[in-house]
């Protein structure tokens, strides 16, 4: 059987997914799977084609200490157990910087000049790149193609794009890029089946998982994004700030003496719901707690969602809809109705017995705009991408190029 490999590393998880090609270029997934849990409770959960468990382990944390560990885990049993042996691996690539505006196939001349993003995405690139070197060493032969989580927000105006610094940086490259474009792009080419009232409108999703951002999306295009330069920006993250003055790092480095690489570990490692709770990165174990610092830690992540749903309107000029997705936003009932209750201002109303049941349309018939739960599927995006670089040599969909 032909199959296509595709391997999404995120920040606390590692997850993958095969396919098989069949006639006329049509995907079937044969495998989903995800390690999830990483540095707390590792767990290693997979299904087949119909659903059914194909596996479901759990780890001591310190056997997948972190996402090396994880990928290690995964492949040896998708190679070993599930004898998966691909014709094409696909890569979800977090940066691909101004160059990348679309997925393309790898060679060594590629990796070269994603690795010099690997500042700009400490968390991730290192990760996404590690898989593509050892692929390109083992298996020289088989193709692996790149798909960015950048790519979908180069649709942004210029006046998005710029920080108010001096042009040269921009023209070096430092803009406001926005992230998880692979989520956003999957969710705007599944709304016209699920929603074709609102599909073309003004959209704000919510892409809350262990990286969580926010963006605004008219015409089924990215306008504006909550995420800049880096995945450090926007909402309070897993162990990740958000939206923070820069002043901080400065105090950072000017009072309190940490060095350059002290301040990006701690931006990317200690921060977040991680830093504010004191306990943990996971939102499940926030929820579980009594703790007075994992509630503020959830008060500090709703609020801001709140606020920066405010900010994305405003770039809309109005809202039709809202919709939430990844692991936050797909699982947890009880994030959901607080980011609710922060819209209720705009007139959004929930139905609290739709939300409890993870319903597609969790909004009341009297809400100002409905508001959905769309389970995200970066991993989609990736096999078509990669599917359609090696039918067609080109990308699965040419996106317009922004004009700046
Ligand atoms: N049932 C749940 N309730 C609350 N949070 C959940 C649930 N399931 C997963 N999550 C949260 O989702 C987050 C991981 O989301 P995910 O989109 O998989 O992140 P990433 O891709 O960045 O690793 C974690 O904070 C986890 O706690
Ligand atoms: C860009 C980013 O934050 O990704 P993830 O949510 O997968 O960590
Ligand atoms: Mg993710």
């Amino acid at each position: 059987m032909d199959t296509i490999l595709v391997v999404n590393a995120g920040s606390s998880s590692v997850k993958f997914q095969v396919y098989s090609v069949e006639g006329e270029g049509t995907l079937r997934r044969q495998i989903k799977g995800q390690m999830d849990g990483i540095g707390t409770r590792p767990r290693l959960r997979a299904s087949g084609a119909n659903g059914d468990s194909r596996a479901d382990r759990c780890y001591p944390i310190e056997a997948v200490a972190n996402v090396p560990a994880a990928m290690e885990v995964a492949g040896d049993w998708l190679r070993n157990e599930m004898q998966v042996n691909p014709l094409a691996v696909g890569h979800r690539v977090v940066h691909g910087g101004a160059e990348f505006d679309r997925p393309v196939l790898i060679d060594h001349g590629v990796v070269a000049r994603l690795d010099r993003l690997v500042p700009l995405a400490p968390l991730h690139q290192p990760h996404n790149l590690a898989p593509v070197r050892s692929i390109l060493v083992n298996f020289p032969k088989l193709p692996q193609v790149a798909c960015f989580d950048t790519a979908f927000h180069r649709t942004h105006s210029a006046v998005a794009d710029h920080y108010a610094i001096p042009h040269q940086l921009h023209s070096e490259g430092v803009r406001r890029y926005g992230f998880h474009g692979l989520s956003y792009e999957y969710i705007s080419k599944t709304l016209p089946q699920i929603a074709p009232e609102i599909a073309t409108r003004r959209i704000i999703v919510a892409h809350l998982g262990s990286g969580a951002s926010m963006c605004a999306i008219k015409g089924g295009q990215s306008v504006e994004s909550t995420m800049g330069f880096t995945a450090l920006d926007g909402l309070p993250m897993g162990t990740r700030p958000g939206q923070l003055d820069p002043g901080v790092v400065l105090y950072l480095m000017s009072e309190k003496g940490l060095s350059a690489a002290k301040v990006q570990d701690f931006l990317y490692r200690d921060c977040g719901l991680k830093g504010l709770s004191g306990i943990s990165n996971d939102m499940r174990e926030l929820e579980a707690s009594d703790s007075f610092n994992a509630k503020l830690a959830i008060d500090c992540f709703v609020y801001r969602i709140g606020l920066n749903a405010g900010m994305l309107a405003a770039a809309l000029q109005g809202l039709d809809a809202f919709v939430f997705t990844a692991g936050i936003g797909e699982n947890s009932a009880g994030i959901r109705a607080r980011v609710v209750e922060h819209l209720g201002w705009f007139g959004v109303t929930l139905d609290a017995a739709e939300n409890a049941r993870h319903a597609r349309l969790i909004s009341r018939p009297d809400s100002a705009i409905p508001v959905y739960v769309v389970p995200t599927d970066e991993e989609l995006m990736i096999a078509q991408h990669t599917l359609a670089l090696l039918m067609n040599g080109k990308s699965h969909d040419s996106r317009t190029k922004r004009v700046s």
